[in-house]
């Protein structure tokens, strides 16, 4: 073994072979040269002191050890947030991106601090009236209170109007008082809650002068900020070990007639008034779901990071690894030589680039969506509502589906804890859960497609996402299939309204022969739910297609060709994945989709040798991606029997357990 640490031979090689310039894409990633160079200044700043404070993997300590040690790491690096980094990105950027991504230098697994930051903070920045931020804020920001988000209850999650916790006010004191009626009543789940937080947000079921108004979010101190004690009326503790998140300390929460200031309901969309009177200020309903919204819209920025990270440490490893031999004698290939391995990798390099734009475009739409709202306009909420449901729910399954496959890709090493592959399946495969399940997230933008659907069909014209329906109405034929980018994008456009319309005659026929409405929607839900996945692939594919072109406007030619390579392999991909609803919603013929396989193929090859640049211009530093297999030098085996050093089951050369078990045990006679 070579005590050398100098870069693997086949990645210099792999380098030396890539022909573009590999920091314009890592710019167009970034969303501009500015925006590199700020990330990599904070990147220095963060990550000064090389980040990783484990002497130990973390998976090699018990569930209470990483708890702690991820508490401790957590103080660090909010000092260093509150400290350094907030002088630089500002209170208004405090949790970007970039500073979600230096985080994970300093954990594996989930920071304690995480949902403070990712909803308690936006929460009381979203739903709170200017007084109440002036409370609030400061302290949550400067973290001399840690909060967490308990909507979700044993009993219900998805069904928010479900939820059984009350809070009833009585004039007489100014209160309200916070109840679990039942064991199903109790918040479950919350990040940060179990161990951690001194105050959480609480979703209850609001009563007032003897009348329900439904769910409204209150601040609630759940301990004494001194001893860390629950207060009394407060049951609170972890929920136990999971596939994921074991270091978020996930927790429960009762409350036995807990009282709370009337102030601490939040009250910018709905208020209490000291006599009791309810007053309602929001004119749409559900904006008491904005930070829902709000984290469904970074999730798929989520998405793309994490899938960045796992196919960059499955490139590489792919550069470095032989296996094999093609011919008898012949040398080892790299198996990244082999169309399959390519085949299991480059799409995964064009779907993290694919969320990615896509993730710009909607956090764009997200923030034009918020000024109108501000100046009173509610109209373009339902659009964003569709948008960000169909979105988190496609890009998180679809990534977590790209990381299992990256993991494939690296065999059995690939299984290891320290190639940081399984960490980051477990973590995007919650993703897809939490903050709203896959299926339920896409029957609600169903509902918007099937409206959208009724206001074409009576002439009227839709909003610019689902504008391709008014235009699929007026040709009642199967579109003309056309193998281009475009004609891809048309064809997937054309999928969708298809699928759209026959959700919507199947709805009609089934009212027709007697059932109620609710009744025929809940038979169709099987291909509305494939209707508004078809919508947002289409709306993906649009996305990375023309924002992709956009951005390459004054590229160099080489980046260009490379980028383009990718984004029509991303497309064709998806043409062949949904071969059967081409063969269906567009004039496509079985010999264009052997040539659509053959384009497929010659792009794997003419992309084999800029893989590893590709992934490079991701511009992960080892810290934070943490891999034994993905590091820049591709030193995989020697980290991988450095890591062996660090298991705790190696400091000595016997274990105590033989004495106490194998020896006895195989000395016993049967
Ligand atoms: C030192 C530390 C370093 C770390 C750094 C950290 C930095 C920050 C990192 C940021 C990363 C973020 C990570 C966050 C981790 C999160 C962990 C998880 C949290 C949670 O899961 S919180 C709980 C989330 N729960 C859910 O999402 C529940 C899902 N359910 C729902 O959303 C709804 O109930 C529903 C949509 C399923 C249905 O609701 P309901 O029954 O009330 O409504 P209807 O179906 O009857 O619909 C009525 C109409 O309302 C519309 N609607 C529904 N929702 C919305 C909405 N949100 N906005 C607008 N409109 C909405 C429907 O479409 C209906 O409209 P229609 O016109 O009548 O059709
Ligand atoms: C790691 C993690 C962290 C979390 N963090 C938090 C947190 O900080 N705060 C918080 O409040 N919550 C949190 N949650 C809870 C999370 O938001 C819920 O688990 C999620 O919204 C799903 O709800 P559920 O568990 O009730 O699933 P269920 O709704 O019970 O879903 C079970 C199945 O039923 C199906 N289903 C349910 N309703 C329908 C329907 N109407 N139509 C068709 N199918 C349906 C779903 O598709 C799914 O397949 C977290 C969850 C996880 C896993």
């Amino acid at each position: 073994m070579s005590s050398k640490k100098e870069i693997n031979e086949d990645l210099v090689n792999e380098r030396r072979k890539c022909n573009f310039n590999i920091q314009e894409v890592t710019h167009i990633i970034d969303g501009g040269v500015e925006n590199t160079l700020q990330r990599k200044k904070i990147e220095d700043v963060a990550l000064n002191g090389g980040a990783s404070l484990d002497d130990v993997p973390e998976e090699c300590m018990n569930l209470r050890e990483r708890y702690e040690n991820a508490l401790r790491k957590s103080c660090v690096y909010a000092n260093i947030l509150r400290n350094e980094l907030l002088e630089i990105t500002g209170i208004e950027n405090f949790g970007t991106p970039v500073i979600r991504r230096t985080g994970d230098a300093f954990f594996k697994d989930i920071s304690p601090f995480m949902l403070h930051l990712g909803m308690f903070v936006p929460t009381i920045m979203g739903q709170c009236t200017a007084e109440q931020q002036g409370i609030w804020l400061p302290k949550a920001l400067d973290m001399q209170i840690i909060g967490a988000y308990a909507q979700t209850e044993l009993g219900h999650g998805t069904f928010i109007r479900g939820l059984e916790t009350t809070a009833t006010y009585d004039p007489k004191t100014k209160e309200f008082i916070l109840y679990s009626p039942t064991i199903t009543s109790y918040k479950w789940w919350a990040g940060g809650l179990g161990r951690t937080a001194n105050h959480c947000i609480v979703v209850a079921q609001l009563y007032t002068q003897g009348k329900c108004h439904g769910v409204h979010p209150f601040i609630v101190q759940i301990r004494d900020l001194d001893t860390h004690m629950p207060l009394p009326g407060i049951k609170v503790g972890e929920i136990g070990p999971r596939m994921g998140f074991n270091t978020a300390d996930n927790g429960f929460l009762g409350f036995n007639h807990f009282r709370i200031p009337r102030m601490n309901m939040m009250m910018k969309n709905a208020q209490v008034l000291e006599d009791g009177t309810y007053v309602k200020v929001a004119r749409h309903g559900k904006l008491t779901y904005g930070t829902m919204v709000f984290v469904r819209v970074t999730l798929v920025n989520e998405a793309s990071f994490n899938l960045s990270k796992a196919v960059t440490i499955a490139v590489r490893y792919s550069a470095v690894r032989r296996q094999s031999e093609l011919r008898p004698g012949s040398a080892e290939p790299q198996i990244l030589d082999y169309p399959t391995q390519q085949h299991k990798l480059f799409i995964c390099i064009a779907t993290a680039h694919a969320f990615q734009l896509t993730a710009n475009w909607l956090w764009h739409t997200f923030t034009v969506v918020q000024a109108e709202m501000r100046k009173g306009n509610i109209d373009t909420l339902p659009e964003l509502h569709a948008l960000s449901s169909c979105l988190k729910a496609v890009s998180t399954s679809d990534a977590a589906a790209c990381i299992e496959q990256c993991r494939f890709a690296c065999g059995g090493h690939g299984y290891m804890m320290s190639s940081n592959l399984p960490y980051l399946y477990s973590f995007v495969a919650a993703t897809r859960t939490y903050e709203g399940d896959y299926t339920v997230l896409l029957l609600q933008t169903a509902r918007y497609l099937v409206k959208a659907w009724e206001q074409a069909e009576a002439k009227k014209i839709v909003t610019p996402t689902v504008a391709y329906l008014n235009r699929c109405f007026d040709t009642n034929e199967k579109v003309a299939w056309t193998n281009s980018p475009e004609g891809i994008i048309k064809s997937f456009q054309a999928i969708a309204a298809g699928k759209i319309s026959l959700c919507v005659k199947n709805i009609r026929q089934r009212i027709k022969t007697g059932m109620d409405y609710e009744d025929a929607w809940l038979m169709t839900t099987v291909q509305l739910v494939s209707a508004a996945e078809a919508h947002c692939r289409s709306m993906i594919l649009d996305t990375y297609w023309n924002e992709m072109q956009r951005l390459t406007k004054t590229s160099s030619d080489n980046v260009k060709m490379v980028l383009y390579q990718l984004t029509t392999l991303y497309l064709v991909y998806w043409a062949l994945e949904k071969s059967g609803d081409l063969l269906r919603y567009t004039s496509i013929t079985e010999g264009d989709i052997d040539l659509l396989q053959k384009e497929y193929e010659d792009l794997l090859v003419k992309i084999r040798p800029n893989a590893v640049g590709l992934v490079d211009a991701f511009d992960l530093r080892d810290e934070i991606l943490r891999s034994t297999l993905g590091s820049y030098d591709g030193r995989v085996y020697e980290r991988l029997m450095e890591e062996v050093q660090k298991n705790p089951l190696n400091k000595v050369p016997v274990d105590p357990s033989f004495q106490k078990y194998l020896k006895p045990f195989m000395k016993s006679k049967i």
